[in-house]
């Protein structure tokens, strides 16, 4: 407690009525909630199990877990840490069979819910799709069903949107299978229809903390409301300035609906950063100024003006990676820090691979987030696909992908035949092939080789009740003989690297049985959770990459922002002034990231497909206010790339002789 400030140790001790921490970035929001949880359990009695806190990504969800342990001890791995879906899918778990779901239920992410649309519609063209699964998922997180949609749609775009809607969701149930709008839908729905079943969950949870409260969508604030309602206890905290997510459905007004809804709301106001120097500080409030205000709310540091901001005018994209990551590497030997000292920020993740080409070729060790996931690599979804239809047999997408992964005999007219016949009869496809009377619709040896499918899943399905998850994977791996046909379906190169990634994700999935001590039934689901929104592949001392969406909540001593040209941040798609103050808020997320220093890197000219467009510094750098700059922008001069090369090199020689 003594290493919180007044207003933060008012923040903690308020457990009795709900309770909104509002303030700027690096104020300590996320400190009170950790420290709160230390407060609870051990000043306050209460037992950890009633205790959920709820992070915006799994990285953080971690980090706080870690911290209550330095805190707790043991104690605190009875809290409930995780991301809202992740509180959605224990919810469903438990909950299932009075939503008509079974236990096993599949869970799709993003692009497998993709893939089922693109079925469903009749293959339009994915500018199109893209549009109506937004239009879709948009509906589902202001928990309005398909016939509502239907009601509601105005335009063709909207009604073509609703019938698939529609479609979709008759699919899902079919297939057993939810996608992540529905982790917090389906509870919902639940806990509005279910008053005793949310009660029972509301006796549970004494306390509810939630971080980035700014961020929470429709569903979300009304899940909070059914889980609390009553003693209405919780603690949220947020940053109007730091909502970024509004084109996934978040909506800051959560925060003035609050007021409106908890007329005994505390509410209590942070002021001091301790992230950043003023200096970077400064240049933030500046920026955010220009932004209509929904709170009025000051933010200062004691942390000393610190190193000027430096603005880096480069020629190209490849220019503005060289630079970057020649000044990362000479600033690291003359400070000698950490590689985990330094970020580097984008607002796209294509953005990311000449930055990655880069870091390889000087050999610093880089980790990504926010970029493709692992999780949603080719030869990653073939073999979750193994792991979904022992869960769920009823999982058709996953059924045909794992039938026709590696090709076992079992060509296109069998799965029709089979379709057509699972249709008739309203089954799923692999309860058909179960079924006896099949033989008459399929030829004989198509019918053996799908029965011999259908014998191994069962056959594992049983091992996977009581053998260790890891070595039961690898089983599965060895006898679908996936390595052999890696090899024969891809170039040897490409063979090689899909079953090395394949060998990560075995390693990975054992330590996870042994840590969590979980069968591979229970791993398999939470899978796909994985793949949302922060995947990074966990590395100690290496740079950090990520997009500025999913670097919220987090600190780095040294930040490059790059790529701030108008056209990029703000996006040229993004210039009406509702969206405008959107990407000034990314870019103020982006800048309060820093502690010690900051860059700023644009380019002069930029490829888009095939030909080069000349660019502009973005408008927030003027914005931040010219005092806090160096301005290589200004005409100053700045080490060439090659010069900073040579620096470093000869800085390494140097440390290297002493
Ligand atoms: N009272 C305090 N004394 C010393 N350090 C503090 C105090 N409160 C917070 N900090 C430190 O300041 C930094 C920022 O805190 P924290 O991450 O909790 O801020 P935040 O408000 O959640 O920021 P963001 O809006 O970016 O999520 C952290 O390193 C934290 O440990
Ligand atoms: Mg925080």
């Amino acid at each position: 407690m003594h290493t919180l400030n007044a207003a933060q140790q008012a923040a903690v001790t308020h457990v009795d009525g709900p309770l909104l921490v509002l303030a700027g970035a690096g104020s300590g929001k996320t400190r009170v909630i950790t420290q709160k949880i230390a407060y609870l359990i051990r000043d306050y009695g209460i037992a950890p199990s009633h205790i959920t806190a709820i992070t915006f990504t799994n990285k953080a969800a971690k980090e706080m877990q870690a911290r209550a342990q330095s805190l707790l001890g043991e104690r605190a791995k009875g809290v409930m840490i995780s991301t809202f879906h992740a509180l959605g899918v224990r919810i469903l778990r438990q909950e299932a069979n009075a939503l008509g779901l079974k236990p096993g239920f599949s869970i799709l992410d993003s692009s497998d819910a993709t893939g089922l649309l693109q079925e469903l519609s009749g293959g339009i063209d994915k500018a199109q799709l893209r549009l109506l699964q937004s239009r879709i998922s948009l509906w589902k997180n202001a928990l309005i069903n398909p016939d509502a949609a239907i009601e509601l749609a105005t335009d063709g775009l909207e009604s073509s949107a609703a019938q698939l809607y529609v479609d979709y969701e008759r699919a899902l149930r079919a297939y057993q299978a939810v996608d992540f709008d529905d982790l917090i839908r389906l509870p919902v729905a639940l806990f509005t229809m279910q008053e005793e079943v949310a009660e029972r969950w509301r006796k549970r949870l004494w306390h509810l903390l939630i971080d980035e409260y700014q961020d929470t969508n429709r569903g979300q604030y009304r899940l909070v409301q059914l889980l609390t309602q009553g003693r209405d206890a919780f603690t949220a905290v947020g940053d109007d300035d730091q909502s970024i997510y509004a084109w996934r459905g978040a909506d800051s007004e959560n925060l003035r609906l609050l007021k409106a809804d908890y007329p005994r709301l505390k509410v209590v106001m942070l002021e001091q950063n301790y992230r950043s120097t003023s200096r970077i500080l400064g240049a933030a409030n500046q920026l955010i100024a220009h932004n209509s205000k929904l709170f009025e709310k000051k933010l200062w540091s004691t942390h000393g003006q610190g190193e000027a901001i430096h603005i880096q005018t480069c020629r190209d994209g490849d220019h503005e990676a060289e630079w970057v990551v020649s000044r990362l590497s000479a600033h690291r030997f003359e400070r000698r820090t950490q590689f985990s000292d330094y970020a580097i920020l984008y607002r796209g993740n294509y953005q990311a691979r000449v930055f990655e080409q880069q870091l390889r070729a000087q050999r610093i060790p880089y980790v990504i987030s926010g970029g493709q996931s692992f999780f949603e690599r080719a030869e990653i979804k073939d073999i979750i696909a193994y792991l979904r239809l022992l869960t769920n047999q009823d999982d058709d997408p996953a059924f045909i992908r794992a039938v026709t992964t590696p090709k076992r005999g079992i060509g296109g007219a069998t799965l029709e035949a089979l379709g057509l016949t699972a249709g008739r009869r309203r089954q799923s496809l692999f309860a058909t092939l179960l079924s006896p009377a099949l033989g008459d619709d399929l030829p004989v040896r198509q019918h053996t080789a799908l029965r011999e499918f259908s014998g191994f899943i069962q056959r594992m399905e049983h091992r996977a009740k009581n053998e260790p998850a890891g070595a039961l994977l690898t089983a599965i791996i060895d006898a679908i003989g996936y390595e052999t046909w890696l090899f024969s379906a891809f170039d040897v190169r490409d063979a090689e690297t899909r079953w090395s990634n394949v060998c990560d994700f075995v390693q990975w999935i054992g330590r996870k049985g042994e840590e969590e001590n979980k069968t591979l039934l229970e791993l398999a689901q939470s899978v796909a959770l994985l793949s949302m929104l922060d995947n990074g592949t966990e590395e100690s001392n290496a740079v950090q990459l990520a997009t500025l969406h999913a670097v919220k909540g987090l600190e780095f001593r040294h930040v490059f922002l790059a790529g701030i040209e108008e056209g990029l941040l703000p996006h040229r798609d993004s210039l009406d002034p509702a969206r405008l103050e959107e990407e000034r808020r990314l870019m103020y997320v982006g800048l309060t990231r820093a502690q010690a220093s900051l860059t700023i890197s644009w380019c002069e000219r930029r490829k888009q497909g095939k030909t080069w467009m000349l660019r502009e510094p973005s408008r927030f750098i003027a914005e931040m206010g010219a005092v806090a700059l160096t301005a290589a922008a200004q005409g100053l001069t700045v080490p060439d790339t090659t010069t900073a090369i040579a620096r470093a090199a000869g800085l390494r020689a140097m440390l290297a002789g002493k």
